[in-house]
């Protein structure tokens, strides 16, 4: 038996001799490098946090003690410390252990929500609930990366936690200098400056520990045992080094292999490199060239230049484009500041990490009407990061923004196009977003009416259908048309480019048919199908209109294609949801028989 087999579970890890730590260290490394780099996910930052989780669960006694991780993509040693060693063949597939943590999967698991800087919060809460219980004895333990402590809820919970003497939270700060590149602004400063400086956290009401060498795990059940003993809030500092152990991550300096998909172990490296480009490249040399031409041009990231693909840019104008930390709030309201001061900022993010920041979408960007523009990736379902990181929320909130306008490009060339009205726009703000996706043909419009592109029209055939896809989704709408039409359906298929607010001409159109149907990759309510269907109850169209979208529901992780199809968004099942409403009227002889 390995000593991984003997560690499978807190208690039995507790019990082994402290000499036997550094082997466990070993084979948790190896069992990560052979199973990640077949499965992709988190490597680098999970190589970080060999050490310190194998002594957070000898020194603590989970899940009676709360040890919660922030962000929790960096819980595959928790989780394999807690029993789950077996499931790491399934990492992130559909039905198969999440990436994150899973209160479905064990008792050990408190936060799902992939989205940082909300440990110290939910810890917060923990601490005052075990407190006003009765349940005083049970610790609440925070796990926060240096680059998470850069976001502002971090520290609406520090102002908190640091002043409840009676209710202590160990505050654990995985200090590895990195979010996905090196960290920067004054907190890094700080956490890089000597131990004899004076400390933030101290000036808080935090006792402080460290730094402590995170791979150390004598040093760290000695700093965790004294901070569980001081029983009053504590900061203990932890350096670690992102992928610890394994060269091809510790050399990578664009972000320390911080999340991989399938790899070659021996390097790190793509295992099939080459393929169409994706949506976030066409996208970043897109805004590379307006850059050249648009001196007014600024772009911001949330600590995630690369991902977004706003690296093209930063090279060839690095004074013009500013990663403000993990922190969207502030990174919205002062892109609201920049445009103020005369510039077109664009603010690159994620679909779902938008969501943090949408008062500032709608109060310190809408109200004042400011040209910012928002470049939504990972917009729709995006596949093996589960339900906190599927963008499917942003139709309809941005739908409610005064002033907002939304473009869904379909392709590369409509994503060219579009971003150059949407940075050419002035008068308020505007977003694109994209899918997690490589990008696929263009795909052509055989006429524009009124700024909406004519996509498909079935030859000879009445008006039965309308199809308006959202985005990407318009090449599974032009499926469904074809299927639609074996089966004795006239269709159009219409692509407003702008999807929200909608066209005023879109109504009109959908008047000649007998159903218009919307089809998106976000979820129904208060998409743009809903939207639909209030113009064309307002313009008097009486054409029902069928909305079809992502349910109104956490999905769960999946491949992103496989998620689609279950929502009935591929061809097949949008022409199943249009034919059932045709069922009753076409003519036996015309249903499809092939
Ligand atoms: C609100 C939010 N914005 C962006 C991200 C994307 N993201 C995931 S991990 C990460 C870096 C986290 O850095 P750190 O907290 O230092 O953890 P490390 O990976 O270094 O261990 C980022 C930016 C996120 N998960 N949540
Ligand atoms: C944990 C987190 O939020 C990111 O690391 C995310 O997993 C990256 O997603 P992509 O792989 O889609 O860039
Ligand atoms: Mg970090």
């Amino acid at each position: 038996m390995t000593t991984l087999d003997a560690a499978g579970a807190p208690e039995a890890l507790r019990a082994l001799d402290a000499d036997r730590l550094p082997l466990l260290a070993a084979e948790i490394r190896a069992f990560l490098i052979d199973k990640i780099t077949r499965t992709g996910g988190h490597l680098g930052p999970n190589l970080g946090v060999v050490e310190l989780t194998l002594a957070l669960h000898r020194v603590f006694d989970s899940p009676r003690d709360a040890i919660v991780f922030d962000t929790g993509h960096q819980a595959y040693v928790h989780k394999i410390l807690s029993g789950r060693a077996k499931g790491f063949d399934t990492l992130r597939q559909a039905g198969g252990l999440s990436g994150y943590p899973s209160r479905a999967e064990s008792d050990h698991d408190l936060v799902e929500n992939s989205h940082a800087s909300t440990a110290l919060s939910y810890a917060d809460g923990l601490a005052k609930a075990f407190c006003l219980c009765g349940q005083s004895d049970r610790r609440v333990i925070a796990v926060i990366g240096d680059g998470a402590l850069t976001g502002g809820m971090a520290w609406e919970a520090l102002n908190n936690i640091g002043a409840a003497k009676d209710r202590p939270v160990i505050v654990v700060v995985n200090d590895n200098g990195r979010s996905y590149a090196p960290t920067t602004g004054g907190l890094a400063e700080h956490l890089a400056s000597p131990p004899g400086d004076p400390n933030l956290f101290t000036a808080l009401g935090f006792a402080y520990l460290g730094p402590v060498d995170g791979h150390d795990t004598a040093r760290l059940e000695e700093a965790l045992r004294l901070a569980r003993a001081l029983h009053r809030p504590v900061v203990v500092h932890v350096k670690t080094v992102k992928g610890k152990g394994y060269p091809p991550a510790e050399a990578d300096e664009a972000d320390c292999l911080h999340a991989v998909g399938v790899v070659e172990p021996a390097t790190g490296r793509p295992a099939s490199p080459g393929g169409p480009p994706s949506w976030t490249s066409v996208f970043g040399q897109a805004l590379r060239q307006l850059a050249e031409d648009h001196d007014e041009l600024v772009a911001v990231t949330a600590s995630m230049l690369h991902p977004t693909g706003l690296n093209p840019m930063a090279v060839a104008h690095p004074d013009r484009v500013f990663d403000v930390g993990i922190a969207e709030q502030h990174a919205v309201t002062s892109a609201a500041g920049l445009a103020m001061g005369g510039l077109h900022p664009v603010v690159a993010v994620y679909a779902t990490f938008l969501n943090r920041a949408f008062d500032q979408v709608l109060m310190d960007v809408g109200l004042h009407r400011l040209p910012v523009t928002f470049v939504l990736d990972r917009a729709g379902i995006t596949g093996p990061d589960g339900p906190s990181h599927h963008g499917m929320w942003d139709l309809a909130a941005l739908s409610v923004v005064p002033g907002m306008r939304v473009a869904a490009p379909r392709d590369a060339g409509q994503l060219r196009r579009l971003l150059a009205e949407a940075v050419e726009f002035t008068g308020g703000p505007t977003a694109l977003r994209l899918p997690k996706a490589t990008v696929g043909d263009d795909i052509p419009a055989l006429a524009t009416v009124d700024g909406i592109d004519i996509l498909r029209r079935s030859p000879g055939q009445p008006l039965d259908v309308l199809l308006v896809p959202t985005g990407p989704l318009a090449s599974a709408a032009l499926g469904a048309a074809e299927e639609l039409e074996r089966q004795g359906l006239g269709v159009t298929v219409a692509d407003p480019r702008w999807v929200l607010p909608i066209k005023p001409a879109l109504p009109g159109i959908a008047a000649r048919h007998r159903l218009a149907v919307s089809v998106e990759d976000g979820i129904r309510t208060g998409g743009v199908g809903s939207a639909l269907a209030l113009a064309c109850a307002d313009a008097g169209v009486t054409t029902p209109v069928l909305a079809l979208g992502l349910p109104h529901a956490y999905l769960p992780h999946g491949p992103r294609s496989a998620l689609l199809a279950e929502a009935g968004l591929d061809a097949s099942g949008i022409a199943r949801s249009v034919a059932a409403r045709f069922s009753h009227t076409i003519p036996a002889e015309h249903r499809s028989s092939r």
